[in-house]
């Protein structure tokens, strides 16, 4: 059977070029045939390649992925709010009738806590035991009042004040309902009490007064939930937010409950109450008690400086994606940050499969924390936990390759309580007797974490650090496009773009 036509070959130049041999024997025949298969396959196997790089191409470089570690309460949520509020400011500014929802349920959360502490104050004074066991958030403040000292005396205007404060409990129920979905468990009684850890005996009392603190979790839309305060049939939540007709609207019992409320926190007696049980409300997270005359009117809309201080703890993983175009090229490359609990015993087992495709982790410790323990478990220093936290991450080998950036956050609060005279080489004992002031502090911190990093780091890496106060967006924005720069420098140098 004649391989091609002859006949076709004499007209047609190219055909006549790849015209078998004339006198082709059967053998060279099936030689050819089986180079020209091979030839083919060879050819598809190339335009596919082509192919897959087009597509590549098309879709951009691979995503840089930053992933968000450190304690609870330590800040991550807050960066990662600090990264929206960078690369999608009209996006974060759309939320903000939702994060008012969160703003009232930490002032109602303080609230609750002075009432506690007067309520103890009053069982005690019955009881007739005389020195009070601290509550939550506890500091052990050098310059407070001696808690040993008998309590101020409560009056009848303050008992009243309490019970007219009251109906602040069912906002509460109802704004945690809301924020949570139904059945969840997600309302945990975390223990917010910050004990001595040198008082074993202070944390057990501090554990009987556990404060609710509300979890949200990543995969619940919470922020829906209040789009009514957006979209409210009288007009937008800028003009309107309180739904005057519904008594249970929260925003009308707050605005009901402000001048008591104000009158309670400015009250002296209450005061010497509180200092005089280590409670420091104006150093814990969502603290906003000196601003309620703005946040209880009935057209208060959350600044973003409001939105950074919400405290809302995180349950799961959260993922906020956004784009960059890299220099003067027209390459646009995605970055995905994500934001994990950190709590010890419920959310950092989440941890580990994100490690292994990580361009980098930022690494919070806050050091303002020096004299608190943690929720979870009295008996660990937060400080403490945070190193040992940030040695296990260092020692990882799955991050051997991952650039690590810490943050040595919450220096604004650290810088608040030296100066207020607590003493740092009280509750971190290697500190020794030092100087009692940031400069000296900060920077045995910072020299701690390098060192660690050195000694346990499995291969060498550079030692990036910041000392950091992620509710301030200035200066934190500055430090994200640092932290963004070194994450590009080296991933080109991974790339081998650049030795
Ligand atoms: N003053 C001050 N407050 C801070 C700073 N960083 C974070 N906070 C506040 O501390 C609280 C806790 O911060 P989050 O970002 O929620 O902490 P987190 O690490 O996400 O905590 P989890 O979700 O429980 O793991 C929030 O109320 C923040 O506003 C800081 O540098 N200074
Ligand atoms: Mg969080």
């Amino acid at each position: 059977m004649p391989a091609r036509s002859t006949t076709a070959a004499a007209g047609d130049p190219l055909a006549k070029l790849l015209a078998p041999p004339p006198n082709e024997t059967e053998a060279q025949r099936v030689a050819r045939l089986e180079a020209e298969t091979e030839a083919k396959r060879v050819s598809d196997m190339i335009d596919e390649e082509l192919q897959r790089e087009e597509k590549a191409q098309r879709r951009g470089p691979k995503p840089v992925k930053i992933l968000l570690l450190g304690q609870s309460e330590s800040g991550k949520s807050t960066t990662l709010k600090n990264f929206q509020l960078l690369h999608s400011p009209k996006a974060f500014k759309a939320e903000r009738a939702s994060w008012r929802a969160v703003v009232h349920l930490n002032v109602v959360r303080s609230i609750r806590l002075i009432l506690e502490a007067i309520s103890e104050a009053q069982a005690q004074l019955y009881a007739g035991t005389g020195a009070s066991p601290p509550i939550s958030p506890v500091s052990a403040h050098d310059d407070s009042d001696d808690p040993a000292a008998a309590p101020p005396v409560l009056t009848a205007d303050h008992l009243k004040l309490k019970m007219r404060l009251s109906p602040l409990l069912q906002v509460e129920s109802a704004l945690v309902r809301k924020l949570t979905p139904a059945g969840s468990a997600e309302r945990e009684a975390t223990q917010l009490a910050h004990a001595h850890a040198a008082q074993p005996e202070l944390a057990a009392a501090v554990a009987a007064a556990r404060a609710r603190e509300v979890a949200v979790n990543s995969q619940f839309a919470w922020k829906g939930m209040f789009s009514r305060l957006v979209t409210n049939p009288r007009g937008s939540f800028e003009s309107d937010a309180i739904d005057w007709d519904d008594p249970e609207d929260p925003g009308r019992i707050l605005y009901a409950c402000r001048d008591d409320m104000i009158a309670l926190w400015h009250d002296e007696t209450i005061r010497q109450l509180l200092r005089g049980r280590r409670v420091r409300l104006q150093d814990s997270p969502g603290f906003f008690l000196d601003d309620l005359d703005r946040i209880t009117s009935p057209r208060y809309v959350p600044t973003d400086d409001d939105i950074l201080r919400a405290r809302l703890k995180t349950l799961g993983v959260s993922e906020y994606r956004f784009t960059i175009r890299e220099g003067r090229m027209p390459i646009s490359r995605d970055w995905r940050i994500f934001d994990v609990g950190g709590h010890r015993s419920l959310q950092r087992a989440a941890w580990a499969p994100y490690f292994d495709d990580m361009d980098a982790i930022i690494f919070l410790a806050p050091l303002s924390c020096f004299d608190q323990v943690l929720d979870e478990d009295a008996g660990v220093n937060r400080v403490e936990d945070s190193v040992l936290l940030w040695k296990s991450i260092v020692s990882n080998v799955l991050l051997s390759h991952t650039s690590l950036v810490l943050f040595l956050n919450k220096v604004d609060i650290l810088q608040a309580k030296l100066e207020a005279g607590i003493q740092f080489g009280r509750f971190i004992i290697s500190y020794g007797d030092r100087p009692n002031n940031y400069e000296s502090a900060a920077q045995y911190m910072r020299r701690k974490f390098a060192q660690i990093q050195k000694d346990y780091s499995p291969t060498q890496r550079p030692f990036y650090h910041h000392f950091t106060t992620v509710t301030d967006t200035k200066q934190t924005t500055k430090i994200l496009r640092d932290v963004q720069d070194t994450v590009i420098q080296r991933n080109l140098k991974n790339s081998k773009l650049i030795t």
